[in-house]
């Protein structure tokens, strides 16, 4: 240790964090200290001061990271010229920015704030949820008069109800879930979206666990009474789309009945799941289980809203992210098994989880699980012949026959389409085809391929004017949102082809052993003892890993199993 002065920049290799801001550790002793000059070895009082300084220094390092960051040798950047005496100068408050503190910086937050955003999932968790707590009105079981059934899943039954003593006129029907061990996460998603995104799903009350000693332990969850219809009666209706028309639009259009209008009114529907959506992912939450049962209408609101979060996932925290887990509707599921790859571990402790989430989240965009259901959604709104189950089981058959290919479907089907099928292309095919093109970047078999809701919504098909009245700026968006939907795998497929072609050691290029590497085909061998040994070696290794894994993700499992519990209040 040179002197107290230089400690910062020593052991940073040359990177110099400046620590002018911090008071002279002469200062707290109330005398000069000259270190640097001493050629003696440091004494114990001189180490302990120097471990002092370093606490002083460690702080300062946190302290001004975000303001100042000089590359370069020591004495380049410090200017330090005589390091004594200018530890003996009063300090310097004056910030001193630098171009790579200022991009460390907003790198820093960009990534605190990307998808699905761990600095405001921090101020939810230790702020919001608490101030929460503390102002929501509660309840217990005896303030519910239960009345018909509404339903019965796999997570629960559902009741309409009624508060038996109203604190104000407002306070209208309410429905209540009487839920078992899943209770638990629904409470949690509710809660979560309830302060995060309100108007995107059912207007959630109140949570808690209730035990009774013939029923053992129940989750309650209350609320309010949307409406009485889903999308899914809806869709049933000869009628549909012309009987949401008035529901969301507040009047009948002013236009002959028709596709044009038909059009319109599903737009209409389309944009309010796709808003849903967008809010939901922005928080981290992926449902996993979209279909037209699980979007009730609200009467009050006039829009479509998310119900059913007993499947959903909160990335943000690693809540219900078990990704070895299959929970999902064959129905309206997209092909991918699992919204993370199996690849990535069993969701960490919270804190970490939080941390990690934005990596994980661009790196399997979980999202786009739901946006192959509400690709599906639109599609049958679209086709009448395909809202009924068989008909969509037996689309479903065809398009796995046609690789989740589309347009292969549509090529298959249209030639011998009978005149309803024919009907929705023509509604798909208005304005230039921007619907079709919309449903076609919603249903695709990869998850990285399909569009986001957020850029879905951007998308021209929602601009009233159509396609042909498109501004220079609305165009540019089109070609963008075209470009980001390319299958840039056939691309690069055509670039190694032709560097093949050039490949040579004397010209250049990629040779074809080298392709292969690339191209990822293992290049066919004669098998040997040797290589027989080898590969059952590795695939020993392979399993042996896979085994400790699992049991490590079981271990973890069962250890943080429903740790979110806690927070839910319970009725005593
Ligand atoms: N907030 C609400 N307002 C009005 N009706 C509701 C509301 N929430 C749920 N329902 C009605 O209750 C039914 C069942 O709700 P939900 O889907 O949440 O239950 P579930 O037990 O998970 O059913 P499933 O497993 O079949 O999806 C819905 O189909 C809907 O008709």
């Amino acid at each position: 240790m040179a002197s107290i002065g230089t400690s910062t920049a020593v052991g940073l290799g040359g990177v110099k964090l400046h620590s002018f801001n911090s008071k002279p550790i002469s200062s707290f002793l109330g005398k000069k200290l000259n270190l640097a000059a001493s050629k003696k070895s440091p004494t114990s009082k001189s180490k302990s001061l120097v471990v002092f300084a370093s606490g002083v220094e460690i702080s300062n390092i946190v302290n001004d990271i975000f303001v100042g960051v000089g590359v370069g040798l020591p004495c380049t950047v410090m200017e330090c010229g005589d390091m004594i005496y200018r530890s003996t100068l009063p300090r310097s408050n004056a910030i001193t920015l630098t171009v790579p503190g200022v991009i460390l910086a907003l790198g820093t937050l960009s990534y605190l704030w990307a998808t699905p955003g761990v600095a405001p999932g921090f101020f939810d968790m230790f702020v919001l949820a608490f101030v929460e707590r503390v102002f929501r009105p509660t309840y217990k079981k005896d303030d519910l008069v239960l009345g018909k059934k509404l339903g019965e899943g796999s997570f629960g039954v559902v009741y309409k109800a009624q508060l038996a003593k109203k604190s104000s006129s407002k306070d209208g029907d309410v429905v209540v879930k009487k839920a078992t061990e899943y209770g638990a996460v629904e409470i949690w998603m509710n809660e979560r979206v309830r302060r995060a995104c309100a108007n995107s799903c059912a207007d959630f009350i109140y949570g808690f666990l209730e035990t009774s000693p013939k029923r053992g332990p129940e989750y309650w969850l209350i609320w309010k009474f949307e409406g009485e219809s889903t999308l899914a009666d809806l869709l049933q209706s000869k009628e549909f789309p012309y009987n949401v028309e008035a529901m969301i639009l507040g009047e009948v259009q002013d236009l002959p009945k028709g596709l044009e209008r038909e059009n319109r009114i599903i737009q209409t529907v389309m944009r309010q799941l796709l808003f849903a959506l967008d809010s939901l992912h922005s928080t981290g939450i992926v449902h996993r289980d979209i279909k037209p049962q699980n979007i009730i209408f609200s009467e009050d609101s006039r829009t479509f809203k998310i119900i059913d979060l007993g499947a959903a996932t909160d990335l943000r925290v690693g809540i219900n992210y078990i990704p070895k887990e299959f929970l999902l509707d064959p129905r309206y599921a997209a092909p991918e098994q699992y919204i993370m790859s199996t690849q990535t571990p069993s969701a960490p402790s919270a804190p970490v989880a939080t941390a990690l989430s934005p990596v994980l989240w661009q790196l399997n965009l979980p999202d786009r699980f739901d946006i192959y259901s509400v690709g599906l959604i639109f599609l049958q709104m679209a086709f009448p012949s395909l809202r009924s189950d068989s008909a969509l089981i037996q689309f479903n058959r065809q398009l796995k026959r046609c690789d989740y290919d589309l347009i292969a479907w549509r090529k298959s089907v249209e030639p011998r389409a009978s005149p309803e099928l024919r009907r929705g292309f023509e509604l798909l095919d208005l304005d230039g085809g921007i619907g079709w093109e919309l449903l076609t970047s919603t249903v695709r078999y990869r998850a990285r391929q399909r569009t986001s809701a957020k850029a879905a919504l951007a998308h021209p098909y929602f601009d009233k004017e159509g396609l042909l009245a498109l501004s220079f700026m609305q165009s540019l968006r089109l070609q963008l949102f075209r470009a980001t939907q390319q299958d840039y795998s056939e691309a690069a497929k055509w670039i190694i082809q032709l560097m093949a072609k050039s490949g040579t050691q004397r010209d250049g290029g990629f040779t074809e052993a080298q392709l292969q590497e690339f191209r990822e085909i293992e290049p066919k061998k004669k098998s040997s003892a040797q290589r027989n040994a080898l590969a059952s070696a590795l695939r020993a290794q392979r399993k042996i890993i896979r085994t400790i894994n699992e049991s490590v993700d079981e271990l973890n499992r069962s250890r943080k199993s429903l740790w979110w519990r806690r927070w839910i209040p319970r009725e005593e």
